[in-house]
């Protein structure tokens, strides 16, 4: 059985992944399903490792939709939900209404059980990955799959033609207030789309964390190249494979499989009053050696502190809480030099 028959008969696109954590032993292929109950064909295309694409033949189609996980390797969860996922599609268990691209996005990191290898992946998008004169394996990977989002989108049509949608799924180290979290990426003046927030509502997360700034992430990539609907959703904690609640991700699970399959959504309209809205108050990278968080390592997500609170020290730099209300976000003392060691969110609202 050679590797295509063997992925169209488990639908383990997982295994496969990270067997291969760089690249594929062989050129891209595809192979048509059969979906069961409806009889109706799709389209597989593995276009790289980590990379597949599925597509309905000989159906109208309106949405392009990337779901990506393991942009942090060590990040469990959502790639066990994806990987679920395509193995129901690659198994004509589930039927396919849009066009979906399945990113797996650090298979090497995956492998170690880390959050990247060399460099973080998730730093590396907008181009980030040829700048500086440093070349390693992830820049390669962010260059790689910032293509395929470009391929993928173009490949659907215009963005005024098609509904764009990037949902890259993550988890946090620490814990958190709010279970669930997304990030919204940096809209440049566009208007903050309440629809989206009553989606991810669906998907059991309703606190969301607003962008004033751009970043050098994947989903501000997939927003601000292509005006997809983009998100960095966080979906719980950190954990091994294999030792995630599932249990806690019944809701987004279920959600996004009927996204991808044209089923009834569970949504209901966008009130202010089911929502945690916080835009993002100090962003605060590592500038020295001895930078120190003023804090232990178990403080959740969204802890505040009292205005004047030294949050961080770096060197001679003291950074304190300046506003009521402000709460921490992805502490992490031990990134490198120049990165994002926390950011800092304020309580606000979208009118
Ligand atoms: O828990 C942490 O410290 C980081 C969790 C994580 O990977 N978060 C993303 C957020 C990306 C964004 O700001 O859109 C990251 O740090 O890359
Ligand atoms: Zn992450």
């Amino acid at each position: 059985m050679n590797l295509i028959q063997k992925l169209q008969q488990t639908g383990d696109f997982l295994s496969l992944t990270r067997a291969n954590e760089w690249s594929l032993p062989q050129a891209p292929f595809s192979f048509n399903v059969t979906h069961q109950a409806t009889n109706t064909q799709s389209l597989v295309s593995v276009l790289d490792t980590g990379v597949i694409v599925f597509e309905p033949v000989d159906r109208k189609t309106s949405k392009d939709i990337i779901l990506s996980n393991a942009v942090h390797g060590n990040e469990t969860a959502p790639i066990e939900i994806c990987a679920d996922i395509v193995s129901q599609l690659i198994k004509g268990e589930l039927y396919l209404a849009e066009r979906v691209l399945f990113l797996f996005g650090n298979p090497a990191a995956m492998n170690i059980g880390e959050r990247f290898v060399e460099e973080n992946l998730n730093r590396l998008f907008s181009g980030a990955h040829s700048e500086g004169g440093v070349h390693n394996k992830e820049r390669t990977r962010a260059k790689a799959l910032e293509d395929a989002v470009a391929n993928f989108f173009e490949q659907g049509g215009t963005a005024q033609e098609r509904e764009r949608f990037h949902y890259d799924l993550h988890t946090a180290i620490r814990g958190a207030k709010y279970d669930k979290f997304a990030v919204y990426p940096f809209r440049h003046g566009k208007p903050w789309k309440k629809s989206q927030l009553a989606f991810l509502k669906a998907c059991d997360v309703n606190t969301i964390l607003l962008s004033h700034s751009p970043t050098t992430t994947f989903s501000y990539y997939s927003s601000n190249n292509f005006g997809a609907d983009a998100f960095t959703v966080e979906l719980g904690k950190v954990m091994p494979f294999g030792e995630n609640d599932m249990t806690k991700f019944i809701k987004v699970r279920q959600t996004l499989i009927n996204f991808v399959s044209g089923q009834a959504l569970d949504i209901t309209a966008y009130q202010e009053e089911d929502f945690n809205i916080f835009e993002i108050d100090q962003t605060i990278n590592k500038h020295t050696e001895n930078f120190t968080l003023n804090f232990a390592d178990d403080v959740e997500n969204f802890t505040d502190y009292p205005i004047g609170y030294v949050l961080a020290t770096d060197g001679d730099i003291e950074h304190k809480v300046r506003t009521q209300g402000e709460a921490i976000i992805f502490p992490n003392a031990n990134v490198a030099l120049g990165q994002r060691a926390l950011l800092t969110v304020k309580p606000t609202s979208i009118e």
